[in-house]
């Protein structure tokens, strides 16, 4: 049977830290590996320090590392703009309004004037922000401050999503109506994501593939389809085993650290 090219190849990766006053490094990735598939929406858990974002970054080009991660046959070498990063603290420019957030990344990377106006049109329109163009990120709301950031990185026509807990930031309902609208905007484009979460509902609610990893050095302890059609009902039974078999495998996990407790499961 013909098997589907990854579209992202993460090869033999490793990143070791030396933190201060320690004379050794400490591993946080070795020789991890995971191939992930066109338009796959992948949700990465694990215990806090396991190396969710170190990974992350890795992709995104901010983190030097051994081994390789291709992106569409590229190797990851710095940031690109194919590559669309979204953090949870939305990463505007304060003294931008709305519009002149979305278009910076389009100015830089030389898009010209006319298609600049309409993608930032089309793409604030998309995120539901459309009346809030001229309005600063100081007078917006988490929630629509976040929107902006998504419609700033959509903007770019990024090839790939990397999303670091981008609404962890956000009170419950509003956290679930952008997991809601994230999906619908990932309806229209399926765009590749890998997304960072500490939540095991987020994980189960939004992802393709559910990837848990353990710490010291970070591992697959595994690697789960959500075999489930979206939209999905949060209270769905088969849903709410996922979560249970996510929740037993980081009780399972060797954590010398404890630190497994900032995991949000209920
Ligand atoms: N620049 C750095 N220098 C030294 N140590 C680092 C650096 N970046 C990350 N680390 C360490 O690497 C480990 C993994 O960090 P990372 O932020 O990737 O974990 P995480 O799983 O994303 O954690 P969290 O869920 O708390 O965000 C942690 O022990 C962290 O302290």
């Amino acid at each position: 049977m013909h098997e589907l090219a990854p579209i992202l190849s993460i090869d033999g990766v490793t990143v070791a830290f030396r933190s201060p006053g320690q004379s050794e490094d400490r591993v946080v990735l070795n020789r991890l590996q995971l191939s992930v598939e066109a338009g796959q929406f992948i949700c990465l858990l694990g215990p806090s320090g396991c190396g969710k974002t170190t990974l992350l970054n890795c992709v995104a080009g901010f983190q030097p590392y051994e081994g390789n991660i291709y992106f569409n046959g590229a190797r990851i070498e710095k940031p690109g703009k194919e590559r669309g990063v979204v953090f949870q603290e939305y990463a505007l420019f304060p003294w931008f309004t709305v519009e002149q957030n979305v278009e910076f990344g389009l100015r830089v990377n030389g898009v010209p004037p006319a298609e600049r106006q309409e993608r930032v049109r089309h793409y604030i329109e998309m995120v539901g922000l459309s009346g809030f163009e001229k309005h600063y990120p100081g007078k917006l709301s988490g929630g629509m401050k976040q929107r902006a950031g998504l419609a700033r990185v959509l903007a770019n026509e990024p090839g790939m999503l990397l999303m670091d807990e981008p609404f962890a930031a956000l009170d419950e309902q509003t956290r679930e109506k952008l997991q809601t609208e994230l999906l619908g905007l990932w309806e229209q484009q399926r765009k590749t994501c890998l997304f960072v979460t500490h939540s095991i509902q987020e994980a189960v609610y939004l992802a393709d593939r559910v990837i848990v990893l353990q710490p010291n050095p970070a591992r697959i302890a595994l690697d789960l389809r959500i075999d489930l059609p979206r939209l999905r009902n949060r209270h769905d039974e088969k849903l709410l085993q996922y979560q249970a078999q996510i929740s037993e495998t980081l009780r399972e996990g060797d954590n010398p650290y404890g630190e497994h407790l900032s995991i949000i499961t209920a």
